[in-house]
Formats: structure tokens, sequence, C-alpha cells
């Protein structure tokens, strides 16, 4: 099929099935299907109205087969900034999606959409894996600071001229890329990250190890594909899931490497594995991680409530007469897996669309 064909069999696969979940009519859809293939004849490519990019974006969230936090997929915030053009108006827009998010800690799931790719033109790209994340760095002898994961992306930044203050928990700076061009790095001012103090009420010397965590995952390294179009722009967050942070960032050895340290200021014997040393001190970390959220008022869900709220809305599309489609080994959360209905059941891992991918990797 030529390009311009197969856009529009995507085209036509998404209006029909957007235009139907928005009970528009047969003939809305035959009218805007003669108008889709009219852009495309003469201009290659077709552009979404508002009412189809929000539900397009919506419809990728529920079809994301890897995500367990799908239930409200149908209220998510859709904000338009397709005509943003330059870097500037973007990192604006960018900054106004987290202040928007964030709402003083009562987290609003949101999505920036910029302009899309067109033929061979790339259109707007993020560089960051999340508009907020840790800087990473080694020092000479080795040691690490920082975040593990991010020791890439922030060699990248030091080489765009930023410079980080090198302490474990520096913000990285945005950086953008429109039309191919060479990119550019903003800043995130301080003031515009909420971030939560992981304290623990019970074991002594935990609260000095300083630790904290930001409040809003923004995920900026994702395709949006609506009726084929690619939005290789398109950030978006949700809030965390305990175990996000508790069982994985605060834990791995390959990121912040924790267990040994509150292990130890436990008073748990780690000579022997079969003390289940690890065990014991993930649940205490993972409970500091969710009670902090709490007690700061920043939204945040544990593993168990979200894999209730995920059966709820396993229901709520069976009665919508849509199959529900999901991959098990990203929906089983890393702790306790085999305490929630997940761990129970199989799931079809079949790719819908609208969805997310991943893109290759604007740098590297
Ligand atoms: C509202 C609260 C939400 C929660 C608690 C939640 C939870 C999660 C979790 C725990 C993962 C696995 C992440 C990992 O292990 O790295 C995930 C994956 C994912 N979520 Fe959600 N999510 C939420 C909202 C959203 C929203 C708003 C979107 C998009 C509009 C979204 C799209 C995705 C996608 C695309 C993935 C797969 C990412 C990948 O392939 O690496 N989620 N979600
Ligand atoms: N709670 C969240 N967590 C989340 C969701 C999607 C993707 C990610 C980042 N995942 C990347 C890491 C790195 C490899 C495996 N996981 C986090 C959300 C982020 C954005 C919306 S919800």
């Amino acid at each position: 099929m030529s390009e311009r064909s197969n856009l529009f069999a995507e085209a036509e696969l998404f209006i029909k099935q957007c235009y139907a979940e928005l009970n528009l009519t047969e003939e809305a859809v035959a009218l805007r299907l003669k108008e889709i293939a009219e852009q495309i004849e003469t201009g290659g490519t077709y552009s979404h109205t508002y009412d189809e990019l929000r539900h397009g974006a919506r419809m990728a969230w529920r079809n994301n087969n890897r995500c367990i936090g799908r239930l409200p997929w149908d209220s998510l915030h859709v904000v338009d900034k397709r005509d943003a053009s330059s870097e500037e108006e973007i990192a604006a827009a960018l900054l106004e999606h987290l202040d928007y998010a964030t709402n003083r800690g009562r987290i609003r799931p949101t999505i920036t959409i910029l302009r899309p790719e067109q033929g061979e033109w790339p259109g707007a790209r993020v560089w960051n894996e999340q508009l907020i994340r840790y800087a990473g760095y080694t020092r000479e002898d080795g040691s690490r600071i920082g975040d593990p994961a991010s020791l890439e992306f922030t060699r990248i930044c030091e080489q765009l001229g930023w410079q980080g203050d090198g302490t474990d928990f520096d913000v990285l700076p945005l950086v953008i890329q429109l039309d191919g061009r060479a990119p550019k790095w903003f800043e995130v001012p301080r003031e515009r990250v909420l971030e939560v103090d992981i304290r623990h009420s019970e074991i002594a010397g935990f609260n000095e190890l300083g630790l904290k965590w930001y409040a809003v995952p923004a995920v900026s390294n994702m395709r949006l594909e609506i009726g084929g179009i690619r939005y290789s722009g398109a950030p978006f967050n949700g809030w965390y899931m305990g175990t996000e942070i508790g069982a994985r960032n605060l834990a791995d050895e390959g990121r912040y490497n924790l267990l040994p340290v509150v292990a130890d200021l436990m008073g748990i014997d780690r000579s022997r594995r079969s003390t289940l040393w690890q065990d014991r001190a993930l649940v205490e970390l993972n409970v500091a991680v969710l009670e902090s959220y709490r007690a700061a008022g920043v939204s945040m869900v544990d593993h168990h409530t979200a894999a209730a709220q995920f059966e709820s809305f396993e229901k709520r599309e069976r009665e919508a007469g849509r199959d529900v489609t999901g991959n098990w080994a990203w929906l089983i959360p890393p702790m306790a897996p085999a305490t929630t209905h997940v761990f129970h059941k199989r799931y079809d891992n079949t790719i819908v669309k609208p969805n997310f991918f991943y893109g290759k990797k604007p740098y590297a």
C-alpha cells in the first residue's frame, strides 16, 4: 500500500471507532472521511479536530497493555499544543503542564500534545525520558551520585552546556528538539517541582538518610499514535504507584540501592539470603513511601488498591463490550504480585491502536 492509502486506512479505522464511541452519526463519519481523504490527497496528511485528539489520546491510554492505572482513562486532561512553534514556547507549555498536573499534590492526569511528524519531517521531540528526573554522575573513583538510570542523559545535558550541583537529587533540564534542528535545554525551576521527603516513623536513623522523590511522574519519550498520525512529542503524567519508587527506583542495585542500608538500620542479619533481609527492608521502604506521600497530601496508589482498580477497569470494559488487552509481566506489581488477582489470570497482549510506543532514542 502507498503511504497515503495506508494513512487513510488508519484514519478510517480510527474515525469509525472514535465517532461510534462519541455517539456521532454515520453521516458525520462519512462527511469527516471525505474531508480527510481530500486533506491527504492535497497535502499528504490530515489534522485531527480537538475532539478527535482528546478522545484518541484517552483511547491510547485505555489500550496500553502495560498500564495498571487505566480505570480513569476517560478523564484524561488533554492540552493541544500542536501550534507551539519554538523550543521556548514548548518549554513554557511543559512547565505549564507540570503546574496544572501537580495541583498542589492532588495530581491531575494530563497529556500535552505537540506538533506531529509529517512525512520525513520529525515534528517536536522531548529528549527527556520524564519531565522530572534526577541526574546521575560517576566520580573518578567510580562511586556514583544521583540516579544511575540518568547517567547517559545527564552526560548529554552537560555536553549541551547544562551544569548540575552534583547532589543525589539534581533535577535535569528539559531538552527540546524541533524539526530535527539542534536541541535546546531549559532549566526546570525548583519551585515548580513538588517533592516528598521519604520518612519512616519507627526506624531510627531512617529520616536522617535524607531521602526524597518527586511527586509527578510524567513520561516524555513515548510516541502517541492516533489514526496514522505520529505525535512523537506527547508527554503524559499520572500519579505514582508506590512500588515504582519503593521497590524499584530506591531499591534496585542499579538505582539508589537502599535495601542494605534500610536492613542495617533495622538491625536485620544480612549474612544469609534466607533471613529474607531484602524482603523485610523492601516492605518497610514501601511503607515509608506510601506513608510519606499520604502525609504530604500527594496522590499515590498502593499496588493492592491499583490492582483492585484495574479489576474494576476490566469489568467496566466488559460491560462496554470491549476486550481488555494486557501485558501480564508488566501488570503484576514488583512486590507481592501473587496477592493480586492479576497474577492468577492470563492477558491477551495484542497491540490495539491508538496507543503509545517507544521511538528510537533521538540521541545515541
Ligand atoms: C493515573 C495514574 C496512573 C498509574 C498509577 C499508572 C501506573 C502505571 C505503572 C505502574 C506502569 C508501569 C511502569 C513501569 O513499570 O515502568 C504504567 C505503564 C504505562 N502507563 Fe500508566 N498509570 C497511570 C496513568 C497513566 C496515564 C495518564 C497514561 C497516559 C495517558 C499512562 C500510560 C502508560 C503507558 C503508555 C505505560 C507503558 C510504559 C512503558 O511501556 O514503559 N498511564 N502505568
Ligand atoms: N505512574 C507512572 N509510571 C510510569 C508509567 C509509564 C512509564 C514509566 C517509566 N517506565 C520506564 C521504566 C524504565 C524501564 C522500565 N520502567 C513510569 C506514570 C507515568 C506517566 C503516567 S503514569
